[in-house]
Formats: structure tokens, C-alpha cells, sequence
């Protein structure tokens, strides 16, 4: 991927997160310390009735009272644990559904430079894969990070000052051998874990590719050759997988060994204390038991260290996304435009794709008057496309070049510009949806009667009534279950609902017969008398009703006039009509 120099590191993404919800995590920090406080009384009680049972006067009521003070603890550790629970949790749930409306958001700004950058499976492993981690990192992670410090801290305090401070100093000699091992492990754990989320967004790429493919790869007999290349994508994942999972493997029976350590020595030591009277009976056992408490913040650290740092290495990615800049918005210079009548002058537009070192337009001139019909024609990939891609403001065009309505398209608002296109792309996209709402996908507001007239003036409406859910049909993703001239045809009557000021057809009457063809021709040109209509086609009979008649070859306007005209000329135009004439008689025969 090149870097974007646009590139600008935004502040911390969960920063804002922090900030709305630091009510929600104060509550359930407070409620963990609140049971972590509960928890120290345990050992105190256990250690009283131990010497009580001990001083061999120990009336039952006493007893009795321990044990519903212990109850009473448990019953209070319970209801706070609930609250904790559901504040921290269900704040990273909170958090995680934030995230993925800001990356869905974010994604819907960014231009289509940064789509062509990245493929569809990664971006999908972002929003699923890494928001994952980085919900962990903040409900669980954050959680038993505190939770685990606040335990610890406040263990050895007891151990201090309720029992002993040597035989407290002699138990916490091996603990720092864990926090040691968790930086080193935490910065392996890290760079492996970033491995691994990028072997999963690969491996979910190849089968986004796959499964979009899937015509191409029947077509070609490939289904062998891409299980293999599958295969091997799923074990790069697999490894990278086992190399984190190794590193943990080792990382907790390590932090388990050290804890065991420590309890060895509690067991030595505090037992010959005991024996020599130091400490009372009771006080070992609860000595004993706040270790025994110490084992699971041992053993959160561990944890802790690990989705912490999935946590971060995942936010890493995701930050970088959100750390791309939409390139293509309204600059400072835009004007307070609210609509468009679609006269259109382009002015010397000469344009080349980032990182392209050629030039895909070349001193391109056109004016088209609002009413007027525009034909383009010219070889596959020599430009036409880009032009629309230019009026569209897919890319930005170099100023002074292109203007609607006296108004450089740069200082039209971006909303107006393209609410006043109706763009009829090329692979005729439609969305899993009804046949109706993907008529109706651009306007905001409309009727059943528009729909279908919309759907009448593209010559569709005939094919739609005979699905047996009529336009409640829903097309399957990609709208497999058309035609390609059915969806072709869809996507034009979604154009022409929006009765927009300029019009735009990319080769989009191609997949339908010729009669076809005229008829919906005849329909746009009569629903569009006084606006502009822009067509590209490689079929003559489509444009050569057209105004005026542009011919582009690499990049340039090689011939211009209508279609008379350029006959006359007996250039590109004149042997595409030839070349295109024969072929019909040929089809004849
Ligand atoms: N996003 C892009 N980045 C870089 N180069 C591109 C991009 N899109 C198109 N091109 C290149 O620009 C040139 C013009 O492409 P364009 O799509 O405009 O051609 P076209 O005339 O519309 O072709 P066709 O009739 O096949 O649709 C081609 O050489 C193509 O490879």
C-alpha cells in the first residue's frame, strides 16, 4: 500500500469513547472495588473462627455470626459483581457499536482512490475480526486490568498490616519475575498478533474474491487450482494463529510456576513462623488464603497482557483506516448552489490517476448546452469512463476545467453535484434488495406510479410483473438472478426516477437488442427534452441521434460533429460505422 500523504494522525479513536462512558466505567470500577473490598474480609473471618476453634472457649453464636457475615459477603460480592458486569461489559458492546458505525461512516467518505488500495476482505477483517479484539481490550481487558492491580494492591496491604510484613515481603519475591515477563511478552505477543489479524483479512479477501467470482472460477475450471491456493491462505492463517497461541502456551504455565514459587515459600516460611509462635494459627490460614487470591491476578496479568495487546495491535489498523482523509469534499472556495440546469463546458481537462504516469485524459474541450444530447464513442479503455469519473467528481478534475453552469465544478457543493446526476454505471450494480427500492435508491421520496413509470421509460416494467413478487422481488446479491440487459435496464430507470439535470449512460443499453434499444432512446429523449443526456457507447445506433459527438482516442478528442459530419470525415467514426454495418449484415444472413 503507498502511503497517502494526506495521511494525518487523528488523536485516539476510543479517547471519545473514554469520555462519553466515564460515568459507565467510574460505576463499575467503583462496584469492582467494592467487591474486591468484600473479598479481603473473607480471609479475616476464616482466620477469627480458626483461632476461635483454636482458644477451645468458642461459643456457637459466634460462630453462627462469622458464618452469616459470610453470607452476607458472598450475597453483596454477587450484586456487585452484576453491576460491574453489566457496566463494563455492556460499555464495550456500547463502544464496539460506535466503532462500527464510525468505520461503516468513514468508509462511505473515502474516495474511490482508497478503494481501488484496498480489497474487500481486509476491510471486512477490520470491522469484525479487530473491532472484536478491541472491544476485548476495553470491557474484558481494562476490566481485569484494574481489577487485577486493585486485587493485588490491596491483598498485600492486608498481608502487611493485618499478619506480617517479612513474611509478605518473602512471598512477593517472585511476583516481579511476572511483570518482567509480561512487557517482554506483551511487545512478541503484539507483533505477532498484527500478523495474524493481516493473515485472516487475507484469507477473508480471497474468499470475498472466490464467492464474487464464483461464475469466473466455474468458467474456467479453476475450482482445484483456488481450494490449493486456499488452502495454503487458510495455513498462513493457521500459522500465524499457532505462533500467538505457542507464546501464550509458554507465557501462562510460567506465570502459574512463579505463583506456585511463591506459595512454596508461604507454605516453608509461614509455617515456621507459626510454629514459633510469630503468628497465630489464623493468621497463617489467611496469610495462606490472600495468596491464594493473589493466583488469579497472577493469572489476569497474563491474560491481561495478551488481549491488551491483541487489543492494541488491532486498534493500530483500525486507526489507520479511520486516519485516512476523504480526499474528495467541498473545498473552501464552494458556492451556496441548490441546483444545477446542466450546461456543461469542459476546457482543456487534462487528468492522469494517482500513480499513473499517463495521461488518461488529454486537453479534452466539449461544451454541452442544457437540453442537448452528448455521444461518445471511441476504443475500449481510451477515456471515456474517466470522463465521466471527472464530472461525477469520483476524481478530482485540476480547476478551471470543467463547469456547470459557469460554475467550476469544484465550487458546486458535492451533494447538489451528484443529486443532480443520473448515472448509469457500466456493471449496472444493484443491491440485494426489492427491484422497487432499487429503483427508488436515489430519491428520498417517491410513489409506487413513479417507480413503474420510471421503470416503463426504461423498457423494463414488462419484465418486472412477470416475476411472480413483481417489484417486491428481491434480486439476488449483485442481481444474480437477472439478465445482464435486465439489470441494465433496472439501473437505467434509477437513473431516470431522479429526472435529473444531466443524465449519464456508460454503456448502458449494450446487454439489450437494438429494437430495445430505440425504444428506450426514444423514451429518455422525449422525458428529457430540455435536459442534458450524456451517452458512451461502442454501438453506433446508440448515439447517432446525439447533438453533438465526441470520439476519444488515448485520452484525446480525435473527432467531434454529429454523426453527418463525422461521417463525412472518414475517420475512426466513419470505419466504426463501417466496420459496424457489416457486422449487422452478416448477422442477417
Ligand atoms: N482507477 C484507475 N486508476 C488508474 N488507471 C485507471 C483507473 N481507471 C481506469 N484507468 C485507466 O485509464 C484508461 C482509461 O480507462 P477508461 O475506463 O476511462 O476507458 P473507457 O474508454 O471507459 O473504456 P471502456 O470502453 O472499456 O469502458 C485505461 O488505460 C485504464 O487502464
Amino acid at each position: 500500500m503507498k502511503p497517502n500523504p494526506k495521511k494525518n494522525k487523528s488523536q485516539g479513536v476510543l479517547i471519545k469513547y473514554f469520555k462519553l462512558y466515564k460515568f459507565h466505567f467510574l460505576v463499575g470500577f467503583l462496584s469492582l472495588l467494592t467487591v474486591d473490598l468484600f473479598q479481603l474480609q473473607i480471609p479475616v473471618i476464616t482466620g477469627n473462627i480458626t483461632d476461635g476453634l483454636q482458644s477451645g472457649n468458642y461459643e456457637f453464636s459466634n460462630l453462627l455470626n462469622q458464618v452469616l457475615t459470610l453470607l452476607l459477603i458472598g450475597l453483596l460480592i454477587a450484586c456487585f459483581r452484576f453491576i460491574w458486569r453489566y457496566f463494563i461489559f455492556g460499555t464495550s458492546r456500547k463502544i464496539e457499536y460506535g466503532l462500527r458505525n464510525d468505520f461503516f461512516g468513514h468508509l462511505e467518505k473515502l474516495s474511490l482512490r482508497f478503494f481501488n488500495e484496498h480489497k474487500t476482505g481486509d476491510l471486512m477483517a477490520h470491522a469484525t475480526n479487530d473491532l472484536n479484539a478491541i472491544r476485548m481490550m476495553v470491557g474484558p481487558g481494562v476490566l481485569m486490568s484494574l481489577d487485577a492491580i486493585t486485587l493485588c494492591v490491596l491483598v498485600i496491604y492486608q498481608m502487611i498490616t493485618k499478619i506480617s510484613l517479612n513474611l509478605t515481603l518473602v512471598a512477593i519475591i517472585p511476583l516481579p519475575l511476572i511483570a518482567i515477563g509480561g512487557i517482554f511478552f506483551g511487545r512478541a505477543i503484539r507483533a505477532r498478533f498484527k500478523d495474524k489479524q493481516e493473515a485472516f483479512a487475507h484469507m477473508s479477501e480471497m474468499v470475498q474474491e472466490n464467492i464474487s467470482g464464483v461464475q469466473v472460477v466455474k468458467a474456467f475450471v479453476q475450482e482445484t487450482k483456488e481450494i490449493k491456493a486456499f488452502n495454503e491462505t487458510n495455513k498462513n492463517n493457521y500459522d500465524k494463529n499457532m505462533r500467538v497461541i505457542k507464546l501464550f502456551a509458554i507465557m501462562n504455565p510460567l506465570a502459574m510456576l512463579v505463583t506456585g514459587l511463591s506459595i512454596a515459600i508461604v507454605l516453608g516460611y509461614g509455617g515456621y513462623m507459626t510454629m514459633l509462635g510469630n503468628i497465630t494459627l489464623g493468621d497463617f490460614v489467611a496469610f495462606t488464603q490472600y495468596l491464594l487470591m493473589l493466583v488469579w491476578p497472577m493469572i489476569a496479568f497474563g491474560w491481561c497482557i495478551n488481549i491488551m495487546s491483541h487489543g492494541l495491535a488491532s486498534l493500530s489498523r483500525f486507526q489507520n483506516i479511520l486516519d485516512e482523509k476523504p480526499e474528495i469534499i467541498d473545498e473552501e472556495t464552494v458556492k451556496q448552489i441548490d441546483s444545477i440546469k446542466g450546461d456543461i463546458v469542459i476546457d482543456n481537462l487534462t487528468f492522469n490517476y494517482p500513480g499513473s504516469g499517463l495521461k488518461e485524459l488529454d486537453n479534452i474541450s466539449v461544451t454541452v448546452n442544457k437540453g442537448e444530447t452528448l455521444g461518445i464513442v471511441g476504443r475500449t479503455g481510451s477515456g471515456k469512463t474517466t470522463l465521466v469519473n471527472m464530472l461525477l467528481r469520483m476524481y478530482n478534475p485540476p480547476r478551471g476545467t470543467i463547469f456547470i453552469d459557469d460554475v467550476d465544478i469544484m465550487d458546486i457543493p458535492l451533494k447538489v453535484l451528484r443529486h443532480s446526476i443520473g448515472y448509469v454505471p457500466q456493471d449496472n450494480f444493484l443491491f440485494s434488495d426489492t427491484i422497487s427500492r432499487n429503483i427508488a435508491f436515489g430519491v428520498i421520496e417517491t410513489s409506487d406510479e413513479y417507480i413503474e413509470c420510471a421503470a416503463k421509460n426504461a423498457n423494463v416494467h414488462d419484465n418486472i410483473i412477470e416475476f411472480s413478487n413483481k417489484y417486491a422481488t428481491v434480486v439476488g446479491e449483485r442481481g444474480v438472478t437477472l439478465s445482464g440487459g435486465q439489470k441494465q435496464r433496472i439501473s437505467i430507470a434509477r437513473a431516470l426516477i431522479k429526472d435529473p439535470a444531466i443524465m449519464i449512460l456508460d454503456d448502458s443499453v449494450s446487454a439489450v437488442d437494438t429494437n430495445t434499444e430505440e425504444q428506450i432512446l426514444n423514451h429518455i429523449k422525449e422525458e428529457r427534452k430540455d435536459k442534458t443526456t450524456i451517452i458512451i457507447a461502442h454501438r453506433i445506433s446508440t448515439i447517432q441521434n446525439s447533438d453533438k459527438i465526441i470520439v476519444i482516442d488515448e485520452g484525446k478528442i480525435i473527432e467531434s460533429g454529429t454523426h453527418d459530419s463525422l461521417v463525412e470525415q472518414k475517420g475512426l467514426y466513419y470505419n466504426m460505422v463501417e466496420k459496424q454495418q457489416l457486422e449487422k449484415e452478416l448477422e442477417k444472413e
